[in-house]
């Protein structure tokens, strides 16, 4: 009989490195597991796995015979249950193994996107960045506005955001996917939400409204009071400081893009979103003068009753507001 003694006796420093590499997949495994609906059922796995060994130690045939036969095909079970979370945790494994100039250059897409924010922001213009998860946003919107596909850079952003009426960009979201800017004026589908802070139109309406149909983060920066917000699931910030948001955005970034595993938030139809949208892009065709969107924005405003959403992060719940920057143009610009 081996002893204990024995069975030390005989590791070889192979052997140490296997078990030490096991514990560390499994550590990592349970790490990335945690929280998720994966772990009460890999409890029930262990369970069924116990059971056997009981069995089989108690000569249960019938009883062993079943439980392996069922653990025989818990493996492919897993693979079709958990199909999210594993391709969430091999993406996760990617992220990380991504290469130094690979990060390097993403940290150096936000802070472009973060100086094009500030930049936008101290000099009063309105404007909504929509980053793309894993759910496609050209799916939810109701108009996808115009293909530009170009580098992230803030003087690209600012660009295509002054508001000149032949700067046919300007109106709309810019949609922003894999770090690079992807298309402008993109028109989001409108929040049905109706317990919304009155400041609110249409802009940040349809910042909402995308980010319940999809798992974006969205960047709402309001022309009228120069505040920059950050909208996700449906939920809205508090006014950010630049430094917060850019901590957020690549907060966001690092994580795994599980999103689009859970469940949207409950709203309103998409059709009955998109129609809205349709509105008020119909308003907007139907005359391009100041006018016509004063009343647009009017409309978005008289929708909204007192009561506010609110992003329930308390980071962002009590970060301070956006007050010091210098107004430098009119609500409205040129466009
Ligand atoms: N659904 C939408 N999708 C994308 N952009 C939109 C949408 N609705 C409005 N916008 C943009 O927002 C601009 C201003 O709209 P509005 O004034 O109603 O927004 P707001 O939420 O009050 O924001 P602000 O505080 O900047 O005025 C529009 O000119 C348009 O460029």
């Amino acid at each position: 009989m081996v002893t204990p003694r024995d069975f030390i006796e005989a590791l070889t420093w192979r052997d140490g490195l296997d078990f030490g590499i096991l514990l560390i997949l499994v550590y990592a495994a349970l790490r990335l597991l945690q929280g998720t609906r994966a772990v009460p059922v890999l409890l029930s796995v262990a369970v069924f796995g116990g059971v056997a060994a009981a069995a089989s130690a108690l000569d249960m045939v019938a009883v062993a015979a079943l439980v392996r036969y069922f653990l025989e095909y818990v493996i492919i079970i897993l693979i079709v249950v958990f199909h999210q979370e594993l391709r969430r945790i091999l993406l996760h494994m990617g992220q990380r193994l991504l290469p130094q100039g690979h990060r390097d250059a993403a940290r150096s897409a936000v802070s472009e996107l973060v100086v094009a924010v500030e930049r936008l922001s101290r000099a009063r213009l309105g404007a909504l960045f929509i980053l793309q998860g894993e759910i496609d946003v050209l799916d939810v919107v109701s108009d996808r506005g115009r293909e530009i596909d170009a580098s992230l850079h803030a003087d690209t952003l600012v660009a295509l955001l002054i508001p000149y009426s032949i700067n046919l960009t300007h109106d709309g979201a810019v949609l922003i996917q894999n770090l690079r800017i992807a298309r402008a004026g993109v028109i989001c589908p409108l929040t049905q939400r109706d317990r919304l802070d009155p400041a609110f139109g249409t802009r940040h309406r349809g910042a909402i409204g995308v980010s319940e149909e999809s798992d974006a983060l969205v960047i709402v920066l309001s022309e009228e009071r120069g505040e920059i917000r950050m909208v996700h699931r449906g939920a809205i910030s508090d006014p950010l400081t630049p430094e917060q948001l850019e901590a957020r955005i690549s907060r966001w970034l690092e994580q795994p893009r599980a999103e689009a595993s859970r469940q949207a938030p409950p709203s309103e139809s998409l059709a009955v979103a998109k129609g809205a949208a349709r509105s008020y892009m119909d308003l907007r065709k139907a005359s391009e003068s100041a006018s016509d969107m004063t009343a647009v924005r009017r409309r978005g405003k008289e929708g909204a009753a007192p009561a506010d959403e609110k992003w329930n992060d308390n980071d962002f719940l009590h970060s301070p507001s956006v007050t010091d920057f210098t107004p430098l143009s009119r609500k409205g610009g040129e466009g």
